[in-house]
């Protein structure tokens, strides 16, 4: 469970959140909205434990993500909406995942086969010099790979094609169950089969929130 408690955050005299309590519950699978800078990617980097709340708190299974961050980062699946600039191969990616997340590469192939990523003729070629969507498909492949308990994804179907997000979909609903997944989306059709959650934001508080179907 994640349990965010009048959590607001200031950079400067911004307030990015204002005041926002709100809980995720497993099996909630949530379209989080709002226009840009309404608050979604800060209040995802909060859950993550990237910045300290000017007040208020997060807990996930009771833990605080700043001060547990080993632990946290463990439990979650979060793929960016742009992918890090990561040098290595796709070869020394796998081994380096597999080493440091404990993540079977034997999974990482199938999903990356699933959703139709080709691995074998990439093998040594540096992920920064894949295509967009190539590299949101790897991302998605070791992110499913993870069997975390919390899945994130910031945007996540921004690069890949119709048949590619269909993959995802299927693929996504498959590995839902007892999860949480947030979906930070200007695009509500684009998720509406895999949420039963909407939450909207605007000005860093949290605006309306509703069941938009029983869980899945
Ligand atoms: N590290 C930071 N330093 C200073 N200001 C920040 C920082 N991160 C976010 N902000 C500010 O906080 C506000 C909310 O930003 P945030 O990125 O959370 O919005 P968002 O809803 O994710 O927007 P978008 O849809 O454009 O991605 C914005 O005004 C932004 O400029």
């Amino acid at each position: 469970m994640i349990e965010i408690s009048n959590l607001t955050k200031k950079f400067a005299s911004h307030l990015s959140l204002d005041d926002v309590s709100i809980a995720f519950n497993k099996n909630d699978h949530v379209a989080i909205m709002g226009p840009n800078g309404a608050g979604k990617t800060t209040l995802i980097r909060s859950i993550m434990g990237y910045y300290h709340p000017t007040s208020g708190e997060v807990l996930i299974e009771g833990l605080n993500p700043i001060k547990n961050r080993i632990e946290i980062l463990e439990k979650i699946s979060f793929v960016p909406q742009l992918p890090p600039p990561i040098k290595l191969n796709l070869e020394e990616l796998i081994k380096y995942i597999e080493i440091s997340a404990k993540v079977e590469k034997e999974l990482i192939l199938h999903y990356a086969n699933e959703i139709k990523l080709d691995i074998k003729n990439n093998l040594h070629k540096s992920f920064f010099k894949l295509s967009g969507g190539m590299k949101q498909k790897m991302l998605i492949a070791i992110s499913l790979a993870k069997k975390s308990d919390i899945l994130i994804y910031d945007e996540p179907t921004a690069n890949l094609d119709p048949e590619a997000r269909d993959d995802f979909f299927r693929l996504l609903k498959q590995n839902e169950k007892e999860k949480i997944s947030l979906f930070v989306t200007h695009r509500l059709d684009e998720v509406k089969d895999i949420v039963n959650r909407q939450i909207y934001m605007d000005l860093g508080k949290v605006i309306s929130d509703k069941k938009i179907k029983e869980f899945l």
